[in-house]
């Protein structure tokens, strides 16, 4: 095998970068606009990958100056409680950004919540609108985490016109705004997913010059599936419980073996998790910039 010392992809560092600008765009606007951005998290039940998202995009907030509105319910929430908290956070001004955490029980209609979010406000970037936006590549509000791959390449310099791109994962909220990115930059793209044959999946991987595993199980690749030099950009979050109890969080890629081969590799945790906190940042600001220029634009024409 060669054995190459892969790069590592700095997502902590830059999304710790990208906050104090934040930090320093809000400072400078809010006084302009009165009050500071805000963004309410809807979240149902318990997910382990969720609560750390929640945790962190709290944190995040309240370290740039965001407020946030977050809101917990039970599992047995109904579906008509849910519409009535979006409503009421689509109508309140204070609100730019709105996130519904996914996956909701069984008995809850997601994608008729999604829906539900006025678009303006769809810091997730997964209201029809905001995805066919992306499907014609107009600006919009964009996946959190595909767009938070696409900074991280960019900062490393890596380009993928050109290149051979394999996204691991076909959901709405990661693999196909992934890949509809990664083709939007004019890679030539693959998408694998559960229907694809293990040797397909090989031969698809070791062709990849960038390899985007988005589904969560721990191991699915390993170097044996890794074109040398290739870019590997782990998105998957898994958490582990270890002997003792306690619990860690892996991705989709065993580091220390894909490590070896690949000429850079975002980790997990460190990697994609904490550009998907800043992204949803971004998104909030935008829409809260935006949501103030419209205003404007309407007080004006009303003189
Ligand atoms: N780092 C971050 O910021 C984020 C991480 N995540 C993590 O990324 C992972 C994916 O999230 P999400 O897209 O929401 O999850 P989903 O469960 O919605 O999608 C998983 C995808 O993986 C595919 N898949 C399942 N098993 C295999 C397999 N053996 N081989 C190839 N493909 C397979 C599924 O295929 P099919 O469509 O056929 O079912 C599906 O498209 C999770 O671990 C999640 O926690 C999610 C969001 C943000
Ligand atoms: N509508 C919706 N949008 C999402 O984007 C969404 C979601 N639902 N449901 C759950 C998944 C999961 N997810 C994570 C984002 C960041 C970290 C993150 O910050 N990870 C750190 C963890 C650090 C630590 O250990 O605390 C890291 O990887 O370094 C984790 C998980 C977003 N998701």
């Amino acid at each position: 095998m060669t054995d190459i010392a892969a790069r590592l992809l700095d997502g902590k560092a830059l999304a710790r970068s990208l906050q104090n600008e934040y930090k320093k765009r809000i400072a400078t606007l809010e006084p302009k606009i009165g009050r500071p951005p805000g963004l309410a998290v809807l979240m149902v039940g318990e997910n382990p990958a969720s609560a750390v998202y929640v945790r962190n995009k709290e944190r995040a907030s309240s370290k740039v100056g965001i407020a946030s509105f977050g809101q917990h319910f039970p599992v047995t929430v109904t579906q008509t409680e849910l519409e009535v908290a979006i409503d009421l956070l689509n109508a309140d001004d204070c609100v730019d950004g709105i996130l519904l955490q996914l996956p909701l029980p069984s008995h809850l209609d997601a994608t008729a919540l999604l829906y539900r979010i006025r678009p303006e406000k769809d810091a997730d970037g997964l209201h029809p609108v905001n995805l066919g936006r992306l499907v014609r590549s107009e600006p919009g509000l964009r996946s959190c985490t595909p767009a938070g791959v696409m900074r991280l390449l960019a900062e490393y310099d890596i380009d993928p016109a050109g290149k051979r791109a394999l996204v691991v994962g076909r959901s709405i909220l990661v693999g196909k705004p992934m890949a509809l990115m990664l083709l939007e930059a004019n890679a030539s793209v693959a998408i694998a997913h559960s229907h694809t044959s293990a040797s397909d999946l090989c031969d698809l991987a070791r062709k990849a010059d960038i390899l985007v595993p988005a589904v969560g199980k721990a191991g699915l690749i390993g170097p044996e599936l890794v074109k040398p030099g290739a870019v590997v950009v782990d998105v998957g979050i898994v958490r582990v419980t270890n002997p003792d109890g306690s619990h860690h969080l892996t991705g989709d890629v065993d580091f220390d073996g894909v490590s070896r081969v690949a000429s850079a590799i975002a980790p997990v945790p460190g990697g994609v998790g904490p550009m998907t906190v800043a992204l949803l940042l971004e998104n909030t600001i935008t829409s809260w910039v935006t949501s103030w220029e419209r205003r404007r634009s309407e007080a004006h024409a009303a003189l």
